[in-house]
């Protein structure tokens, strides 16, 4: 393993302590970015929640005996969410786990701090004390104490540039009347009041928050508002995003928070740091699910680009008629199809409850085509030759894993940021195609066949190897997502003098 010494070796090495919202797209990237400060020389505490923390335990992803992601320098703590453990830690929940971090966990987290930060030597571990904490920006409260206990804090947004530019302009959106939505009203009708977004804009492409507000003192409204703009007062801010990739929203971001770095996307580079420095990349997840990988034997035996890989991420919740509408449709495509389907992502029931309700044809396609599994390990799952085009629900991490596999996607957003990630990939990037709103599966299956085959299906897929390449050269040196990453290391260590 090769680590790049700090030049002032009097100086100790940072002791950064990275704090994610606890569900999973959040805890991906900023274990990727701890896993990069390790290789920059850093120690890393990684705070989870005693609810995932035995997650991790039980799913034994990771071959380590602890079943955490083994990496030296890296070690895992854990706070309580004060939830009890059936509460939904998914869409249906998140609110209230916010709150309950914002109200019960708040002091556990600023003692268990305070602890960390006030150590003279070294610990039993090996571990210094802590010198700067990097928290997820939805956690505006944990970022404050961390500065109130004397330990400078930098936000990590996790989401894309574009969806936290549209956040900041929130305050705008209600001053020109465009949110809240009133009644009757045009959902294609332009967006004019997000500066840098004027051309592609519309309504339905706001995030869900944006939508779904009956009035402007909406709580999700108020609080995406607030932490966005809080971010503004942090010591810096990461974004698990690239220059040529949002270079619009960044630019505007850096008018108002001129201390961003974008620095994705971060499983790319880790990826490209393993493969130049011989680093194993197993035993190195915080996967909260079981990885099913009988899912990659059975890709093993599909044909070069024939497979519809599914799957809506690791919060969001459907109905059961949703749920069929797309069943049908993937088998009525003909096409073969790897689906994810969580064991939470049905609203009160198993998905498995449904199989007797499905006519003969529907069961024998999903026998003859289908493979259908719990939880895959997805980042393998997209470099997979077999895999033809990913229908995803648009989460940032997924959009930006399918981005680097070249593969190029079916969009069908949920919630939160989903909706303006899916209008980039339909509408600015073209590397896919945007089918927010659209649950009937007559239309899931036209475009399911659009983006597999025919003239479309070539156009994405050209535009998204094109972009995968693009995407890939940024992450080593001379790209601008390394440099940023060097420009972070040194702002972090000039934090921590
Ligand atoms: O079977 C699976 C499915 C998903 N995953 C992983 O789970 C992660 C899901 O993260 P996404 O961002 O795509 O979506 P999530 O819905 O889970 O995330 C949430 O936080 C990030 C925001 O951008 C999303 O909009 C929000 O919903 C990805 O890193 C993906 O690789 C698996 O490892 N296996």
């Amino acid at each position: 393993e090769t680590q790049t010494p700090d030049s002032d070796s009097s100086v100790p090495p940072p002791h950064v302590l990275i704090f994610p919202f606890p569900i999973q797209g959040h805890m991906n990237c900023m274990l990727y970015l701890s896993e990069m400060l390790v290789y920059s020389g850093f120690h890393i505490t990684l705070l989870l929640t005693d609810h995932n923390l035995s997650l991790l335990r039980n799913n034994n992803n990771n071959s380590h005996p602890s079943s955490l992601p083994n990496i030296p320098r890296l070690r895992v703590l854990s706070i309580s969410d004060c939830l009890p453990a059936d509460h939904p830690r998914n869409l249906d929940g998140w609110v209230e786990l916010l709150d309950s971090l914002k109200t019960n966990a708040y002091p556990l987290y600023k003692s268990l701090l305070l602890d960390l930060c006030k150590m003279d030597d070294v610990g039993a571990d090996g571990f210094p004390a802590v010198t700067c904490v990097i928290a997820d920006g939805i956690l505006p409260f944990m970022i404050d104490a961390s500065e109130e206990v004397g330990v400078p804090a930098i936000a990590f947004r996790t989401a894309s540039a574009s969806s936290l530019w549209i956040y900041y302009c929130i305050p705008q959106l209600i001053q020109s009347g465009e949110v809240p939505f009133r009644d009757g009203e045009d959902w294609d009708e332009p967006i004019n009041s997000i500066p840098g977004m004027e051309s592609f804009l519309r309504r339905r492409d706001l995030p869900s928050p944006c939508r779904l507000a009956k009035n402007p003192e909406d709580k999700v409204l108020q609080l995406l508002t607030t932490c966005t703009a809080h971010s503004e007062r942090t010591r810096g801010l990461i974004l698990n995003t690239l220059e040529t990739l949002e270079s619009i929203s960044l630019e505007q971001i850096r008018a108002h928070m001129p201390t961003t770095y974008a620095i994705g996307p971060l499983h790319e580079m880790v990826r490209a740091y393993r493969s130049q420095n011989n680093v194993c990349a197993h035993d190195k997840s915080v996967s909260l699910w079981h990885q099913d990988c009988t899912c990659m034997t059975w890709l093993d035996q599909q044909p070069h680009r024939s497979v519809i890989y599914v799957s809506y991420g690791s919060v969001a919740v459907m109905t059961r008629e949703s749920l069929i509408e797309f069943w049908i449709a993937l088998v009525n495509s003909g096409e073969h199809f790897l689906w994810v389907v969580r064991s939470d992502l049905l609203r009160g029931e198993e998905w498995t409850n449904i199989w007797d309700s499905l006519s003969l044809e529907v069961r024998k396609g999903t026998e003859e085509r289908g493979c259908i599994v719990s939880w895959v390990p997805q980042v393998e799952v997209l470099a997979h030759p077999a895999v033809g085009c990913f229908l995803t629900h648009s989460g940032w991490n997924s959009t930006l894993e399918s981005i680097v596999g070249g593969v190029p996607m079916l969009c069908w957003p949920f919630a939160v940021d989903q909706q303006i990630n899916s209008r980039l990939v339909g509408e600015v990037w073209r590397i896919g195609l945007d089918m927010k709103d659209v649950c009937d599966e007559t239309t899931i299956e036209k475009m399911v066949r659009a983006a597999m085959n025919g003239e479309t299906a070539s156009e994405i897929r050209k535009n998204a190897h094109d972009l995968a390449k693009m995407v890939k050269n940024s992450v080593v040196e001379g790209g601008s997502t390394f440099e940023n990453f060097q420009r972070l290391i040194e702002h972090i260590k000039s934090l921590c003098k």
